[in-house]
């Protein structure tokens, strides 16, 4: 059993990891009323009075257009609070595990990125995740830093939910077909990540989603066609796709191509993480049961 302290807890992984490992090991779980990431000072007398094996970090400020404009908050959330957890879970002698993001590329590559792959955010939201990912690896050789994407879980909406519900409601969705990334179950990652609890399991930078890459109309598509055999009333049954350039109210690019290669986490887990066509099939039907 370890002592885990979870920052984050009441969001999309956050709830996920608090809910599974609390049930073999000793959580703490904290949320933004409990703990401001802005407010370093205090940030700083809490986590020191806190009592943990593990600290998980899967707070942040997500929203990545909200990003560009308030930079400042973006950058303590994102950069500085991390940098400050990581040094304080070294000087006690505990792991970090930090989630961070794929937004960190700029979606030049065409084929799925490694961990060794060279970082350059197009935004500021993507920026400050980076600088965190630094901060957290340099602090300790035991922290381990998780990219997730495109997260999807029962305990906030994502995409995913976005498109069934529409799909409920009308007879026409649509999704973009130019972007491509690796869909990350929340509760798949739970799983995942407890492999580090165990201290001989390597520190470092980790790529941490579903198998296989697709776009945001392919997990569009699949996400209603398994709604479609739940039997659930969906009107429209196809995702018509739209290009990203269409999206006129996102402020920040987004990268074009950001699937992610899990080799590594592969060869820690001794399998791979399952396809994300199953990992979303499993949601929907546990949405519509
Ligand atoms: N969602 C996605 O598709 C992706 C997420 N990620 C990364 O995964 C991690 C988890 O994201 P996810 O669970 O999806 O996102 P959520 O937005 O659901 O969760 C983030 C949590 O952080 C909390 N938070 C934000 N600002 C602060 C603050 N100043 N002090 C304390 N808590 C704060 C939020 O609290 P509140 O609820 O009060 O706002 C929220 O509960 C993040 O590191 C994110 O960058 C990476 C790639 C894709
Ligand atoms: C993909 C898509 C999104 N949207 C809307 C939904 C939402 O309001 C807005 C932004 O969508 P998303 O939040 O899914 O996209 P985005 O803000 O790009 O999501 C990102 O989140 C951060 C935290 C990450 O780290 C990234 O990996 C990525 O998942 O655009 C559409 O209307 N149609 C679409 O086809």
């Amino acid at each position: 059993m370890s002592r885990i302290a979870i920052l984050g807890a009441r969001g999309r992984m956050g709830a996920a990891f608090a809910r599974q490992w609390a049930q073999q090991h000793d959580v703490t779980a904290l949320a933004r009323p409990e703990l401001d990431l802005s407010d370093l000072a205090a940030l700083e007398r809490l986590v020191k009075s806190l009592d943990y094996d593990i600290l998980v970090n899967a707070a942040a400020s997500t929203n990545v257009d909200r990003c560009e404009t308030e930079r400042d908050e973006a950058t303590t959330v994102n950069a500085t609070a991390v940098g400050l957890l990581a040094r304080l879970a070294a000087e006690r002698d505990a792991r970090l595990i930090h989630i961070s993001t794929d937004y960190v590329f700029d979606g030049e590559k065409d084929t799925p990125y490694v961990e060794s792959d060279e970082a350059r955010p197009l935004g500021h939201y993507g920026q400050t995740k980076l600088d965190g990912e630094r901060l957290a690896l340099a602090a300790s050789p035991r922290h381990v830093v998780a990219r997730v994407s495109w997260v999807f879980g029962p305990d906030k909406p994502s995409f995913v939910d976005m498109i069934v519900d529409r799909a409920l409601k009308n007879p026409r969705v649509e999704a973009i077909a130019d972007k491509i990334s690796s869909p990350t179950s929340a509760e798949d990652s739970a799983e995942w990540l407890a492999a580090f609890f165990d201290p001989a399991t390597p520190g470092g930078l980790y790529h941490a989603c579903n198998s296989g890459p697709c776009t945001w109309q392919e997990y569009g598509q699949h996400a209603l066609d398994c709604a479609l055999q739940t039997g659930a009333p969906i009107q429209a049954r196809t995702v018509e796709p739209i290009p990203l350039a269409s999206m006129s109210a996102f402020v920040a690019p987004r990268p074009r191509q950001t699937a992610l290669h899990t080799g590594k986490l592969t060869s820690v887990l001794g399998r791979p993480p399952r396809s994300w066509q199953d990992a979303v099939a499993d949601f929907i039907q546990r949405k519509f049961r």
